[in-house]
């Protein structure tokens, strides 16, 4: 097949894992005979510097034409200072809402060999398999009214609206039952429906959900309980689905689990062109020293191949590239353990590069 790639490195980590992750694609499409074209532009910080603002047109119009974006990440202290309408963080809000990608897959996996890498004991993450599914494009980080306003007593208001509407709902309730089905037919669905009539309406709508599913359980959870459960005991959860902001924290809780949060990649799709990036930051505090993990944005590659490219073989491929050069004890500095071999960033692209089938 051909395919477009836009590649959006972005800054800090971000330029060091994304060229990896855009080899082993490369050797994927020689090995399997694609034509993966990659065409690079600025995003974040790194456009901010060239042209004064953190999505330019060109980098949108570049996305759109395209059949899938591979980011690394945005922002750093450099652009801490700036107004929040100009921060580096604005673009991926805005190629996510641009590109209407309203769900995020993340998946939290626990390859064997990294189970002693973890914080945690053996017996409580041996085996995790988890799979948040975050909705991306609605809920308090684009809610109405928002801003910081100036009031009479000199004093200023921060303001963010939570706000969920009964369709956005629906349409993230569906993805998580649809992956749940493929999985261990579990859907978690969390919450803070005590407090918050948004989630009282989530939970109503994804009771409703279910009803189409009747092969899939449906269990509901508070997402503090949500947070304590997940260290307490991960097993327990298949599919959880959350509103965009629990579904970002409790997803780098998750990554934890695993060893790393260099470790998980993501999917954000929903629409035509799908984007797929590491969870993690821009990571300034060990940028510029090749000692970034770049597996989470290899594995992000292979979300790209599996769910905008349909070619599970290759994804596959990147998948056991992972496990093998993993099994032969290379590791990055944050995942190192007794009997390993830490390597830079570049060699562990490389080594998996060596492993790919
Ligand atoms: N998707 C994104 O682009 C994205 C995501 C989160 C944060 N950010 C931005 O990144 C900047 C830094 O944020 P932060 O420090 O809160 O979060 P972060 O995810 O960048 O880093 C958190 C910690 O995890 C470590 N880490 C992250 N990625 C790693 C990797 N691949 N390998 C090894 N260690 C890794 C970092 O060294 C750091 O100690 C901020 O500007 C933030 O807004 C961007
Ligand atoms: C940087 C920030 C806007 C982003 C988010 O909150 O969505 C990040 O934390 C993520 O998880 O992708
Ligand atoms: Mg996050």
């Amino acid at each position: 097949m051909k395919a477009k790639i836009a590649v959006l490195a972005g800054d800090g980590v971000g330029r060091e894992i994304v060229p990896e992750a855009v080899k082993v694609l490369q050797a994927i499409g020689e090995k399997y005979q694609h034509t993966f074209e990659f065409t690079s532009a600025d995003i974040g910080g790194q456009a901010i510097d060239k042209v004064g603002v953190p999505l330019p047109q060109e980098t949108l119009a570049l996305a759109k034409q395209s059949d899938a974006v591979l980011l690394g990440a945005v922002g750093g202290p450099k652009w801490e200072g700036l107004e929040y309408s100009l921060r580096p963080e604005r673009a991926l809000l805005g190629i996510r809402e641009a590109l209407g990608l309203y769900a995020n897959l993340r998946p939290a996996k626990v390859y064997p060999n990294l189970v002693d890498a973890s914080t945690l004991k053996r017996e409580v993450i041996e085996g995790i398999d988890i799979l948040v599914v975050r909705e991306l494009t609605g809920g308090i980080y684009f809610g109405k009214p928002k801003g910081i306003e100036k009031l009479p007593n000199g004093e200023e208001r921060g303001v963010n609206t939570e706000v969920y509407t009964t369709e956005e709902i629906r349409r993230i309730g569906k993805v998580a039952f649809e992956a749940a089905r493929k999985r261990r037919k579990k859907v978690t669905s969390v919450d803070k429906a005590n407090v918050l009539e948004s989630s009282e309406l989530w939970r109503r709508v994804m009771i409703e959900v279910q009803k189409s599913y009747p092969d899939v359980e449906l269990h509901h959870i508070y997402v503090d309980n949500a947070a304590m459960q997940l260290v307490r005991n991960p097993r327990q959860f298949d599919v959880m689905v959350c509103n965009n902001i629990f579904g970002d924290i409790l997803s780098d809780e998750a990554a934890m689990l695993t060893g790393s949060i260099g470790m998980l990649p993501s999917a954000s799709i929903g629409a035509k062109v799908g984007l797929f990036e590491p969870i993690h930051g821009s990571a300034p505090d060990i940028a510029g020293k090749n000692i970034a993990n770049p597996i989470a944005t290899i594995a992000s590659a292979g979300m790209m191949l599996s769910y905008a490219f349909k070619l599970e073989k290759e994804a596959e491929a990147i998948e056991q590239a992972i496990v093998k050069t993993l099994d032969m004890g290379y590791r990055t500095k944050d995942i190192q353990g007794p009997d390993t071999r830490v390597v830079g960033t570049t060699e562990m692209g490389d080594a998996i590069l060596r492993n790919l089938n």
